[in-house]
C-alpha cells in the first residue's frame, strides 16, 4: 500500500497535472462574496439561527479562513472546474462529510430512487444514497441497465476517478456509517420517510422511503442492526443561487426494451452532432468525450443527461452527478458506452496524455485508484472496490487507447490531417513562453 500511496503522489506532482493556467477573472467564479456587511448593519442581517436547534450560531465574514468547509467549496468553483488540483479545502470538507452531527435529514424529491439530504450543524447539506448491494455482487446480465439498483460505492469511487482522470467535475462524496435510528428516524420531520421504518425479523432497523422505484418492504436498507454503509455527497450551491442547465445526452439509451436509438443503427451519426450547436463550437464535444471515458471506465449505462451551470453558458466544464449505476460489473466491459468516442473520434490531447500515464506501470490506474480509495472513511469497514473491480479498470483504459489509435491509423489511411487530438493546451504554451 506504501508504494501505491507514493504512486498517487507522484501521479499527482506530475507536470500533466500541475499546467499552468491563466489567473481566472472574476466573471469564470460560479459566485461572489458580498461586501464585508457594516457592523451597524450587521445585527438584521446576521443569520437567525437559534430557533432552528442544533445549527451553528455562525457569524461570517468575507474573510475565508472563517468560512465553513461547505462554503469555501462553493467560493471555488469556476468555469472549468468543480475545485483546484490539490485543493487545500478538500481535507476539511471530506472530513465534516464524514464525521459533522447530522442534525437534519429529508428525502429528496426527484429522481427515481431513495436519496436523502443530510443537513450539519454549520448549515452545511450532503446527498445521501444507501448500501443497497454487497460489494462483490454483480449486476444481474438479465436485468436492463435502467432497472439496475445505484450503488454507494459507485458513489465514492466516481469521485475518486474522476480526481485521477484529472477533471474535477464530480462533487466531493465520502462513505459513512450512519445510525440510521440517530441519524434519520428521531430527527426527520419527512413523516412519509418516518413511516417507513421496521424492524426486520433478525432485529435490523430498516426503512424504504418514498420514490417511484425500489421504494417497499422488498427493497429496504437495513442496519447493522443500525449502522448502514452510504455515500455522502457535497451539495452543490442552491439552485436560486447557481442554476443549472440539464442537457440530453446525444448518445442517449433509448430506455425502452424493444427500441434502438439512431446512435446504434447511423454509424456516421456523429458528424451529425458535430455540426449540431452545441457540439459544433468549442470544448463541448471533447468535453462529453471526457465524461463518456469516466463512463466506460466504470461501466455506467445511466448517463442520459448531464449538467451545466447556466451562468457559464455553452463555455464551461460539464458536471459529472448521478453515478450510482457504475461498477455494477467488473467481469465483462460494454463497449456501447464508448462509441461515442469511436464514432467521433477526437479527444482533448491534456485527457489522452494523462491516459498513457495512466496506463504506465509507474502510475497504474488501479494502483492510483487503490490508494486513493484507502483515504476513504469506509475503507476501514471494506475496501471500496473490490480487485476485480480495480483490475477492470485497468483493462478498459487499454480499450480506449486501442480506440483512439485506431482513429489515427484511419485518419492517416484517408490522408487526413490530425483532428483526433483536440489540442486544449495551446494557450497554455503561449502562456509558458510569454511568461518564461
Ligand atoms: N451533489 C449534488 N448537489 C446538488 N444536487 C445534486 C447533486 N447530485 C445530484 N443532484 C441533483 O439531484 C438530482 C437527482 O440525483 P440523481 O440523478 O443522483 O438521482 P436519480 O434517482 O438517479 O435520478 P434519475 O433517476 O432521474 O437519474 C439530479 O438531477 C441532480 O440535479
Ligand atoms: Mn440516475
Amino acid at each position: 500500500m506504501e508504494s501505491a500511496l507514493s504512486k498517487l503522489e507522484a501521479l499527482f506532482d506530475h507536470p500533466l497535472y500541475n499546467m499552468l493556467s491563466p489567473p481566472i477573472p472574476e466573471e469564470d467564479w460560479l459566485l461572489r462574496v458580498k461586501p464585508k456587511v457594516k457592523a451597524s448593519e450587521k445585527s438584521s442581517q446576521m443569520w437567525v439561527s437559534a430557533s432552528q436547534d442544533g445549527y451553528e450560531d455562525v457569524q461570517w465574514n468575507s474573510s475565508s479562513n472563517s468560512h465553513p468547509p461547505w462554503l469555501r467549496f462553493h467560493l471555488g468553483i469556476s468555469r472549468w472546474q468543480l475545485y483546484p488540483h490539490r485543493d487545500p479545502n478538500m481535507e476539511a470538507l471530506t472530513q465534516q462529510l464524514a464525521t459533522s452531527r447530522i442534525v437534519s435529514t429529508v428525502q429528496k424529491s426527484g429522481g427515481t430512487q431513495l436519496k436523502l439530504v443530510m443537513s450539519f450543524p454549520n448549515y452545511g447539506q450532503a446527498m445521501f444514497k444507501p448500501m443497497k448491494q454487497e460489494r462483490d455482487d454483480e449486476t444481474n446480465y438479465n436485468l436492463y441497465y435502467f432497472s439496475d439498483f445505484e450503488r454507494h460505492n459507485a458513489e465514492i469511487a466516481a469521485f475518486h476517478l474522476d480526481r485521477i482522470l484529472g477533471y474535477r467535475r464530480v462533487p466531493p462524496v465520502v462513505g459513512r456509517l450512519v445510525d440510521v435510528v440517530k441519524e434519520i428516524k428521531d430527527i426527520t420531520t419527512d413523516r412519509k420517510l418516518a413511516r417507513t421504518f421496521f424492524t426486520s425479523p433478525v432485529g435490523n432497523v430498516c426503512f424504504y422511503g418514498q420514490c417511484s422505484y425500489y421504494c417497499s418492504t422488498e427493497h429496504a436498507v437495513c442496519g447493522s442492526p443500525r449502522d448502514l454503509e452510504s455515500s455522502l455527497a457535497v451539495m452543490l450551491p442552491d439552485l436560486s443561487l447557481a442554476t443549472r442547465r440539464s442537457w440530453r445526452s446525444p448518445w442517449r439509451r433509448s430506455y425502452s426494451r424493444s427500441k434502438l436509438a439512431k446512435w446504434e443503427t447511423e454509424s456516421d451519426y456523429c458528424s451529425t452532432v458535430k455540426k449540431t450547436p452545441p457540439y459544433n463550437k468549442g470544448t463541448r464535444l471533447v468535453d462529453f468525450i471526457d465524461l463518456v471515458i469516466l463512463d466506460f471506465l466504470m461501466g455506467n449505462m445511466d448517463r442520459h443527461h448531464y449538467e451545466t451551470f447556466e451562468k457559464f453558458g455553452n463555455n464551461t466544464f460539464l458536471l459529472h452527478l448521478d453515478n450510482g449505476r457504475a461498477f455494477g460489473r467488473h467481469s465483462k466491459d460494454e463497449p456501447s458506452i464508448l462509441v461515442p468516442l469511436e464514432q467521433c473520434c477526437r479527444i482533448r490531447l491534456s485527457t489522452w496524455l494523462r491516459l498513457r500515464l495512466l496506463s504506465l506501470p509507474q502510475y497504474r490506474l488501479s494502483d492510483v485508484m487503490r490508494a486513493s480509495l484507502s483515504h476513504d472513511p469506509l475503507h476501514s469497514v471494506a475496501p471500496l472496490l473490490s480487485e476485480p473491480h480495480l483490475a477492470a479498470l485497468d483493462r478498459r483504459l487499454q480499450t480506449v487507447l486501442e480506440t483512439v489509435s485506431r482513429c489515427q491509423k484511419q485518419q492517416s489511411k484517408d490522408g487526413g490531417g490530425n483532428e483526433v487530438i483536440f489540442d486544449d493546451t495551446a494557450h497554455l504554451k503561449d502562456m509558458v513562453t510569454s511568461a518564461g
